[in-house]
């Protein structure tokens, strides 16, 4: 039973190190029995279509040194991927095929096609014997012994009794891309990106469950993403937008590779050989997923009027000009949209039937749900006036609107179009985890805020996470009644439930705020990144792991164009974090930060003045949401270490937890054990907090917990810890709660710049999380 057919393309095995990754791909993805369909190498079809341009100019030298060309590139990848016998057969028979191709050559008896279809025979061939060095059940298999055409039309019911017979099940089948043969046996191709179209026949004759094109994309995004920086990649599409998609300019999907779908349940994901851990491009049936919106450019196409144009033909011409093409309907004309440089052939091909309409177009398409068309294709229109662009032509149907111009959509226009169309009336999912202290203000916050964010986008919260139990409605959970919601339909769920939970969220956008103290809960930031959310943290967790974790969190969540804020993990609501990025943007360099960044310990201390035990004040600021789930992640300094940790890196200081020295505001002893134990024995915590005050007291000074991070030279200092300090000192004199910054600065040198105010509290972190959600959601557009 084939389960999935994969389908990797020359860039994915470009070199023999990407090879190895397909290889591991493919030990991870695939069962006994699936299938692998190859493209060639890198460029190496290219380097096959100059040798046979040389031979047909006579070339012969040319045609020497292109076979030379092609030994050193394939001999390369076996001698580097290959050992031993297996090395030593690899070459040999390259060899031999090199120099039959140059017999040939000689003799004048080459043949297109079959001398093409060299490029995927050596990849099969390579890959396959590849694996099995690696012991894994795997073999080639020529696709010409599947597919059979007569007179360019596929055996449809032949092919499917080939490939049940020629598949093996006990085995991953390593089949050629881009290849088949007619019914003489002689070798014929599938045309451009016929590697893809391999995978969905295959897939279709197989009867397999899924197709995944694993390609150097991530997927289909609502525009070019190398042009447009704010492009979305989206989970789902439909294979209706999918088909315009293809027959509109879109690069990444061919609309013959879709065709073999039609009709069928088999799934097909786009999804990159470069980035695995990055979530698919679903292309589901058509209702399975809601329609998206989409802008797609087209550069030197012909509109051509064409008399009785069947879609028979339009198939036919496709295949001849190797291009997916569009036609409509238009005021009782059809019409065909033709990259110029194929004009001429369709135009004989048609024998009198079709004539120029408009020649020389470039512009753009719109795909988007059918209600949206009409508004979007004019507000389209009234920008491309702004850039003084006037559409020559103009078309709308259902899903779509096309809109020919004289001028090229650069990619500024573009950008522009598909923030002010594109972007808008998207849905955004929130899911909040940790509904304590804080969460639950947010959420009290959050229908205030919906209106306030709503104007270009719709936003829902979809997702409320606890410890133990989640509660997920993807249409919407109700924020002033999500606590009897809760009560009925929350349920006990593992990570893989939460995860599949939001991979099955069908918005453009997704954010998953992290309001718990979870150090559990924040290993899974790199699942929700790979799921395309973006991040929002009041949890210091992620932003004080190990370096290795934390850069690679970073990296992948900016190669995703993904946003992470976590303003509200150091000084609460206090914009610090913002101040410091602004101070480096604007090229400030930051030598020192000294202060009080723990409001508990910031309101502990300031309290204390021996009246009341110490522990009674530390329950105290416990009842008012101050200190963390267990105030001794406070009282050791923990908290507050983290905190300098995450101003480090904002910093670009590159640091450890444990390489800032630390020294609790409690005996050691305390540290060990449940709450409960501690509590028996508050009479440590309070003689130890005794001891200090009074020392301090004795030497005129006061007890305070403080941070300092001092940059010079390359050298840092960065601790945390018990400090005596002068009454007058600004660090005495806070508030009690309140945090204080004390920044130093190339520009703020002697008179340092100073953020104070409240460190703590469920209200001004809940606005800080809010200020971190508006600050997101604007980044969006
Ligand atoms: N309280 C403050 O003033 C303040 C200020 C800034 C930042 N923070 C940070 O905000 C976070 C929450 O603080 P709080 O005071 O609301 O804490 P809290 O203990 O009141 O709430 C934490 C919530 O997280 C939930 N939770 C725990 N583990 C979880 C998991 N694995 N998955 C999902 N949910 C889980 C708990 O059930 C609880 O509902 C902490 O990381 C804290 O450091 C708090
Ligand atoms: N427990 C923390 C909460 C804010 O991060 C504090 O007291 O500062």
């Amino acid at each position: 039973m084939v389960n999935c057919i994969h389908k990797f393309g020359g860039s994915s095995l470009s070199s023999s190190e990407r090879y190895q990754s397909v290889a591991k791909i493919i030990i991870t993805h695939t069962q006994p029995g699936d299938c692998v369909v190859v493209s060639a190498a890198g460029k190496t079809t290219d380097t096959l279509v100059l040798l046979w341009q040389s031979y047909q100019k006579q070339d012969t030298q040319a045609v020497a040194d292109i076979l030379l060309q092609l030994n050193n590139h394939q001999s390369d990848l076996i001698e580097q991927l290959l050992e031993a016998d297996l090395k030593r057969s690899a070459l040999k028979t390259l060899s031999i095929e090199l120099s039959y191709i140059a017999e040939l050559a000689q003799a004048e008896q080459l043949k297109e096609a079959a001398l093409l279809a060299h490029g995927e025979l050596w990849s099969a061939r390579l890959l396959s014997t590849y694996l099995q060095q690696l012991n894994i059940e795997a073999c080639a298999q020529d696709a010409r012994t599947l597919f059979t055409l007569n007179d360019g039309e596929l055996m449809h019911a032949q092919n499917a009794q080939q490939c049940g017979q020629l598949i093996l099940p006990n085995k991953i089948n390593v089949v050629t891309g881009f290849i088949a043969a007619d019914i003489k046996g002689e070798t014929v191709t599938l045309g451009r990106n016929g590697s893809d179209y391999s995978a969905t026949l295959l897939a279709n004759y197989c009867n397999a469950k899924q197709v995944c094109i694993w390609t150097d994309t991530q997927g289909v995004y609502s525009t070019d993403p190398r042009k447009v920086k704010k492009a979305i990649k989206y989970g789902k599409i439909c294979r209706g937008q999918a088909n315009l998609l293809a027959r509109l300019g879109n690069p990444v999907l061919h609309a013959k590779t879709l065709s073999p779908l039609k009709n069928t349940d088999i799934k097909l994901a786009v999804r990159s050989s470069f980035d695995v851990q990055a979530s698919p491009t679903d292309i589901v049936k058509e209702g399975s997923a809601k329609k998206k919106r989409f802008i797609t450019t087209l550069q030197n196409v012909d509109l051509l009027m064409v008399e009785g144009l069947s879609e028979g033909e339009v198939a036919s011409v496709s295949q001849l000009i190797q291009h997916s093409l569009h036609h409509f309907n238009h005021n009782g004309d059809v019409y065909l949209v033709v990259p110029a440089a194929q004009t001429y052939l369709v135009i004989n091909y048609f024998a009198g039937r079709a004539n120029i309409s408009e020649s020389n177009l470039n512009g753009c398409a719109i795909v988007a749900p059918e209600q949206d068309v009409n508004t979007l294709s004019l507000q389209a229109l009234d920008l491309l006036k702004l850039h003084s662009i006037k559409p020559r032509f103009v078309h709308q149907d259902t899903g779509y609107a096309l809109l020919l111009t004289d001028q090229f959509i650069d990619s500024d226009i573009q950008s522009d179009l598909h923030d002010k169309l594109i972007n808008k009336g998207q849905e955004i999912a929130i899911i909040v985890a940790g509904l304590g202290n804080v969460g639950d203000v947010f959420i009290k916050q959050l229908s205030a805020q919906f209106e306030r964010l709503s104007d270009d986008f719709s936003i829902k919260l979809v997702g409320l996470i606890r410890s133990k139990k989640m509660l997920f409605n993807a249409s919407g959970i109700n924020t002033q009644q999500w606590k009897t919601q809760w009560q009925h339909e929350a349920n006990s769920y593992q990570s893989a439930d939460l995860l599949n939970a939001i991979n099955e969220l069908d918005y453009e956008h997704k954010i998953v705020i992290d309001i718990t103290a979870s150090e559990q809960f924040s290993l899974l930031y790199p699942d929700f990144v790979d799921r395309n959310c973006h991040l929002i943290s009041a949890n210091k967790y992620a932003g004080t792991a190990p370096t290795t974790w934390y850069k690679a969190l970073r990296s992948n969540i900016t190669e995703r164009n993904l946003h992470w804020r976590y303003n509200t993990s150091v000084g609460a609501g206090l914009p610090i974090n913002f101040a410091l990025a602004d101070l480096q943007n604007s090229g400030d360099k930051i030598t020192r930060i000294e202060g009080v960044f723990s409001g508990t310990l910031s309101w502990l201390c300031s309290k204390y003045d021996g009246t009341r035990p110490f522990s009674e004040l530390l329950l105290e600021a416990q009842k008012m949401g101050f200190t963390e789930p267990d105030p001794r992640e406070d009282l050791s300094g923990r908290d507050m270490q983290r905190k300098l940790l995450i101003l480090a890196r904002e910093l670009g200081v590159e640091l450890e937890l444990d390489d800032i020295s630390l020294s609790a505001l409690m005996p050691d002893e305390l540290a060990l054990g449940s709450w409960d134990d501690f509590l028996n024995k508050k009479a440590q915590l309070d003689a130890f907090i005794e001891e200090h005050a009074v020392t301090a007291k004795s030497k005129n000074l006061v007890l305070r917990y403080t941070g300092l991070l001092e940059i010079t030279q390359g050298e840092v200092i960065a601790k945390v810890g018990i400090a005596y300090v002068p009454n007058g000192d600004a660090l005495a004199n806070l508030t009690p709660g309140d945090n204080i910054f004390v920044i130093n600065s190339k520009w703020y040198s002697d008179n340092a710049l100073v953020i104070q105010g409240p460190g703590a509290g469920r209200e001004v972190t809940a606005a800080g999380v809010h200020s971190d959600l508006y600050w997101l959601v604007q980044n969006l557009k």
